[in-house]
């Protein structure tokens, strides 16, 4: 039977990587994704941002919408000090399952939980089963369309304290032009755009890093 293009890029990771190299599956990720087939990883040179604003926000608690391969998952893990906790939500199982194996293969199972469902039913019982308080960072890179009504829903959970910082990937291509508009309209938040490109081409892309000032 015809294999699916997660179940190619967790080959790609087991032939390539390096058991317990979080760094390695990485770049396994990137080497295939750059050579053989396109896939909607957040990719190397927005990787670079993303590693840069997790680096500079050293949060405790991480979410991260859009699971997808977990390839965003071991970049931001790899990067978190020893008793930080990340929380990635997917609500396709087989996805979820080959993003389960690829943790286990960068040896960063026990920093990352991955929830499975949609994000619009999980954020609410972030704090009561997940022992949630408050997230130093979110990362959201699930449909487009979902960005603006989770934030909204995040705040109303109480679950962005004052110096939250959100992280939006693709807010040029495909573009979250509701979301955009909003955190950089609102007094609440004090938004930042990193161009850059779209993961693996030459086409304009970028990140939206927006702080919640509460
Ligand atoms: C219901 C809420 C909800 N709850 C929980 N999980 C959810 C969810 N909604 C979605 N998921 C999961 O997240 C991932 C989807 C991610 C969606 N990402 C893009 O569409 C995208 C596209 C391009 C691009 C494609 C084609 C082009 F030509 C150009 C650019 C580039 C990119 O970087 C992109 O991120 C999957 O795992 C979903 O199962
Ligand atoms: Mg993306």
């Amino acid at each position: 039977t015809q294999s699916t293009r997660p179940q190619r890029i967790l080959g790609a990771v087991q032939r390539n990587a390096t058991r317990g190299d979080p760094r390695s599956v990485v770049r396994a990720i990137d080497q295939y994704c750059r050579n053989q087939e396109w896939a909607m990883n957040v990719g190397d040179e927005k990787g670079c941002i993303l590693d840069s604003v997790v680096s500079e926000v050293n949060p405790a608690t991480v979410l991260e919408l859009g699971t997808y391969c977990g390839y965003s998952t071991v970049r931001i893990a790899s990067l978190l000090p020893p008793h930080a906790k990340l929380i990635t939500l997917e609500f396709n199982p087989e996805f979820a399952v080959i993003a389960r194996q690829v943790f286990a293969w960068a040896g960063l199972e026990d920093k990352i939980q991955l929830v499975e469902g949609a994000s619009g039913d999980l954020i609410p019982k972030m704090k009561e089963q997940f022992g949630v308080e408050t997230f130093d960072l979110v990362f959201l890179d699930h449909w487009k369309d979902r960005y603006l009504p989770d934030t909204k829903l995040m705040e109303e959970c109480g679950l962005l304290r004052k110096g939250s910082v959100l992280l939006a990937d693709n807010v040029i291509c495909p573009g979250a032009p509701e979301y955009l508009e909003f955190v950089r309209s609102s007094p609440r938040y004090e938004s930042q755009y990193f161009k850059s490109h779209l993961e693996y081409t030459k086409v304009e892309d970028g990140l939206e890093k927006s702080v919640f000032l509460g």
